[in-house]
């Protein structure tokens, strides 16, 4: 399975580089993982409405360009669906066996997502309605991922 996680901005902090290299790493045991990380627009605090929705709308066509037809999308969204490890897990595995060897995860920028690119989601992934920055985002994501793979195989996993 391809895994492939699309975000928008720089991962900074040395200790989260840290923890996603080594989930990346854990990973790489169970699917072909690739990271892609795209530049950001600036958005600075008093931005309009009209100039957010157009800061959401370049981050999206960024995004866009970089997902297949065949491609298998999860957008990462505050208001999204809520699962538990287990049903992640599931639905990781119910992609493999109907041939979806293609799965991106979307996380957005300071701003969140565009329109275009919840509209392009296959579905949609909360966390919680806590608001998370992308670069923690990424390390709990990568994290949720390998356990879903762990679960899938039946191995043993902190509980
Ligand atoms: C700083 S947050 C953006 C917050 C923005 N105000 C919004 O409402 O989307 C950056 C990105 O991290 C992801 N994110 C943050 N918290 C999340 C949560 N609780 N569940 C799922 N994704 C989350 C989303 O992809 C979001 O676009």
């Amino acid at each position: 399975m391809n895994i492939s996680i699309i975000t928008i901005g720089k991962l900074k902090e040395k200790y989260l580089k840290q923890g996603i290299e080594e989930y990346v790493k854990r990973l790489s045991a169970y699917a072909k993982i690739e990271i892609i990380e795209l530049a950001d627009e600036k958005a600075p605090e008093n931005l309009s409405v009209a100039e957010m929705e157009m800061v959401k709308e370049k981050e999206g066509i960024r995004i866009l360009e970089k997902i297949s037809d065949d491609t298998h999308v999860i957008a990462l969204a505050i208001q999204g669906k809520m699962k538990s490890s287990e049903e992640l897990a599931k639905e990781i595995d119910r992609l493999a066996t109907y041939g979806k060897s293609k799965i991106a995860f979307i996380i957005g920028g300071s701003l969140g997502l565009s329109d275009q690119v919840m509209k392009r989601a296959n579905d949609s992934l909360s966390f919680s309605k806590m608001t998370f920055p992308h670069q923690l985002m990424r390390l709990i994501l990568v994290e949720q991922v390998y356990r879903a793979f762990r679960i899938n195989r039946g191995e043993p996993y902190h509980k």
